[in-house]
């Protein structure tokens, strides 16, 4: 038997999953780490944390399998996507990893679009510059902390310096490439120019592959700390969102994600390069060649819950580890005691400031409508449904570009709730499918491995030999009414609030 490795690098912690070659899930193991803010909008995490997290998960999931190392055929690495990640010339890490949602570079956005021009960098980049993204993160240090600046050698992404330290190697591929506002898009190569322009060095930046293709093998080193084959090879991968849709065979036209991570994603595939002028929803190379996405990104989805249980929920923090019970599994049923529509409670999931549709990193959350009635039940609800109506937003501007939306599949952490997949069918008056994996992103690049090594032929064929639909949850008509209502009243907040965000 053949198997495959796929490891993704999460905002809440790393998850490896050893797969057979028919993408069943053999063993699996997440390991958690932290999220520094050491300033209100700002976050970073320590790479040293992702890699002993990786190398823990693999060797736990190695031994619970029991396999013998050599009939693993090939690893994909998926990871949160636009962090920082920057190398002295010996490789070492100069400063924590500003992670994707740090929001403390507004200044260096204005300053890359002043330089390069709104219009040339969408023409090159196919975005504009937002917060999220890596070279806003760069040009910050530069300004700020001109003494790490001056010692850079290397600069990678979160998935890309996992790789360096399993291979040696510094690569990456096209799809994560794409979220660091360097990449020419169309092209999938570097832009020399924006580099240049911005006052940096191309030779900082790794070899960029597709994301099937084999970009190194496993060193001595590496082996010996994680338990694999010196020489297992390790193929491109793709962002986190790049994987988790080819690990939902969102590789066909009309074909949508949802997913429900620590941020939210709206993903559609498409077939060519298609921008929103409003540069609203981000336009990305696909982890399939001569293939792209676009997806709009609400940056505080499961980050709002994880909040919520984190400071509020001690009682079924309690309850969790008195029965073995996930935290989250409570809340559900709490929210499912509390009326759609949350008696006109409504909750705006900016707590990290807010991508699509706003772009605004000062934007900050609220609740709105708060009553003596109202419940810890209502409240729960109302984060569920105030990030579904963040994902409604990121829909409608798909849809608003004519790309079609056939068929919404469901993913991530919050994915796994019947209650918030429910919520969205509701929202988006659709039709919520899942498939018969729950593994997203860690399925995804197992399977470029699976096309990377040969076991599959292309992307597409992986995906129509493995994934399957499994369940599909109707909407129930009789609430269009009221979540309209409340939608609506969402969607007129943020214009009435936010000149009071920046006081
Ligand atoms: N049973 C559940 N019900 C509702 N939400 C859940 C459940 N399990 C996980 N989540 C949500 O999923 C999030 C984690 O999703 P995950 O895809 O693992 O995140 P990441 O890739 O960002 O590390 C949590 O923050 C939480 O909000
Ligand atoms: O910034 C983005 C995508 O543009 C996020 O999707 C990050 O890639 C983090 O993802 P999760 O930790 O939520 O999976």
């Amino acid at each position: 038997m053949s198997y495959l490795i796929g490891i993704d690098i999460g905002t809440s912690g790393t998850k490896t999953v050893l797969f057979d070659e028919r993408g069943n899930t053999v063993a699996s193991s997440t390991v958690e780490y932290d999220m520094a803010q050491p300033e209100i909008g700002w976050a970073e995490q320590d790479p040293e944390d992702w890699w002993k997290a990786t190398c823990q998960s693999l060797r736990e999931v190695i031994g619970k399998s029991g396999i013998n190392v050599d009939e693993i055929k090939g690893i994909g690495l998926s990871g949160q996507m636009h962090g920082a990640v920057l190398l002295d010339k010996d490789g070492n890490v100069l400063r924590s990893a500003i992670i994707w949602c740090d929001q403390r570079s507004s200044a260096e956005c204005e300053e890359i679009t002043d330089i390069i021009g709104y219009g040339r960098l969408i023409e090159l980049a196919a975005n504009p510059a937002l917060t999220g993204f890596t070279a806003p993160k760069v040009m910050w240090v530069k300004k700020h902390q001109p003494e790490i600046f001056e010692k850079i050698a290397h600069i990678l992404l979160p998935k890309d310096y996992i790789r360096y330290r399993l291979t040696g190697e510094f690569a990456t591929e096209v799809s994560d490439a794409s979220g660091t506002l360097f990449l020419n898009v169309k092209e999938r190569k570097w832009s020399r120019e924006i580099v240049e322009k911005l006052g940096l060095n191309i030779e900082w930046l790794p070899e960029v592959y597709e994301s099937h293709v084999v970009s190194g093998k496993v060193c001595k080193k590496a082996a010996e700390s994680t338990g694999l084959k010196e020489g297992t090879p390790v193929v491109g991968g793709g962002g986190d969102q790049a994987a988790g849709a080819v690990g939902n065979g969102i590789v066909k036209k009309g074909l949508v994600s949802s997913t429900i991570g620590t941020s939210g994603v709206v993903f559609a595939y498409t077939d060519k390069v298609t921008i929103d002028p409003k540069g609203r929803v981000h336009t990305f190379c696909h982890a399939i060649p001569d293939t792209w996405h676009v997806m709009g990104v609400t940056q505080g989805a499961g980050l709002s819950l994880k909040w919520w249980r984190d400071n509020f929920g001690f009682e079924e923090k309690t309850l969790g580890s008195l029965t073995g019970t996930d935290p989250y599994v409570y809340m559900d049923k709490e929210a499912e005691q509390a009326q759609p529509g949350c008696g006109g409670l409504i909750y705006l999931p900016y707590l990290m400031g807010e991508r699509t549709p706003h772009l605004d990193p000062y934007a900050k959350g609220v609740f709105f409508g708060l009553t003596a009635k109202h419940r810890r039940q209502e409240v729960i609800r109302s984060v569920l449904e105030g990030v579904v109506f963040s994902l409604r937003d990121c829909l409608e501007i798909i849809k608003g570009m004519g790309i079609p939306v056939e068929e919404i599949r469901a993913s991530g952490g919050g994915g796994r709730s019947r209650i918030w997949r429910q919520i969205q069918a509701d929202v988006f008056k659709t039709d919520i499918v899942t498939i018969n994996s729950a593994e997203g992103p860690a399925l995804g690049v197992a399977l470029l491995a699976g096309v990377g090594t040969g076991l599959y032929s292309s992307v597409v064929e992986a995906c129509d030999a493995v994934i399957k639909r499994v369940s599909v949850q109707h909407p129930n008509q009789s609430l269009f009414d009221v979540y309209e209502k409340n939608y609506r009243l969402y969607t007129a907040l943020y214009p009435a609030v936010k000149d009071l965000y920046r006081l």
